[in-house]
């Protein structure tokens, strides 16, 4: 079995995106600037951004940090957006999700321009996804990818399965496992809570990814023995933090698995990186 780690990846990618910006700077071309929005004081948010800005220094990105107050108005945000829209300075622009009750979410990151979008989330970067056009990709999905393709895992020709449908990860999964480039090719099939015999169809897939928020949800019966099992969950139970998948039971049947933590978590904000260097890259009319 081989255990897909993702904070080691992580790691591997922060060194390499170090070594470019360095070798950047050292031109004279300025270091790539993320905008961090904070609104609120969610425990979780408030330490994936604070992990967030501690890479960005790690790897030489420029982090701005702004914490909005938990009760901003649908302005305030806005505003906030559209000025970081406006500055040179500015490469990417991430407004960390969930927002507080009474925000939209979807209007604000519709406003967000979408060579800013680093996140890739903007209905335009969905589009351009969609399209095998380049673009943004979200972040997690992304992450899961380049982890497969680091550990020379194939999807062509494989089937895989997409347990949850979210904008953030499920959706965009399917589209980068069925066609990313040169890579993916899988057939892919997308379950959620109403799918019929979502147990079976489970179990007849090569590559199985679960997106659905429910501590050990993935059950041995439900994975075929040899299969590339990755799992996004990151659920806080009593027993610590647990993924959608019951490792312990599972791991003995699969080929390869992502642990969590350690797994996907960490490749979310690799991912995030590499999309602000593209960003900066973009700006400047630098090739990559
Ligand atoms: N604007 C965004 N909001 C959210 C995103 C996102 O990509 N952009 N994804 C998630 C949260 N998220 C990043 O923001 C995220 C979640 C978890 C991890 C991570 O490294 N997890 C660790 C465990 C850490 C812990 O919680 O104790 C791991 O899996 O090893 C990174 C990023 C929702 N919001
Ligand atoms: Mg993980």
């Amino acid at each position: 079995m081989i255990l897909l780690d993702g904070k080691a990846t992580a790691a591997a990618i922060r060194s390499e995106l170090k070594d470019k910006v360095a070798a950047q700077e050292a031109r004279g071309i300025r270091t790539p600037g993320l905008a961090v929005i904070l609104v609120g004081e969610d425990p979780a948010s408030q330490v994936y951004v604070r992990n967030k800005e501690k890479a960005c220094e790690n790897v030489g990105i420029r982090s701005l940090a702004y914490r909005l107050p938990a009760d901003s108005t649908q302005d305030a945000v806005e505003g906030l957006i559209r000025e970081l829209n406006a500055r040179d300075d500015v490469d990417g622009i991430l407004l960390q999700l969930p927002l507080p009750k009474g925000l939209d979410s979807q209007a604000c990151l519709d406003l967000i321009a979408p060579d800013k979008d680093v996140d890739g989330f903007h209905p335009v970067n969905m589009g351009r996804l969609a399209l095998g056009l380049p673009g943004f990709a979200p972040c997690t999905p992304a992450g899961v990818i380049e982890l497969l393709r680091r550990h020379n895992v194939t999807t062509s020709g494989k089937r895989a399965v997409v347990i949850g449908r979210s904008n953030i990860v499920g959706k965009p999964m399917a589209m980068m496992l069925w066609g990313y480039g040169d890579f993916a090719n899988a057939t892919v099939t997308v379950c959620h809570s109403r799918t019929p015999e979502l147990a079976k169809l489970c179990a007849e897939a090569d590559i199985l990814v679960a997106a659905i928020g429910r501590p050990h949800f993935v059950t041995a019966d439900m994975v075929k023995d040899g299969a590339v099992v990755v799992d996004v969950g990151i659920n806080r139970t009593d027993d610590g933090l647990v993924g959608d998948c019951d490792f312990a039971a599972i791991k003995d049947k699969v080929s390869a698995i992502t642990p969590v933590p350690g797994g996907v978590g960490p490749m979310t904000i690799a991912m995030l990186l590499v999309n602000t260097v593209k960003a900066c890259e973009n700006h400047l009319g630098l090739a990559n």
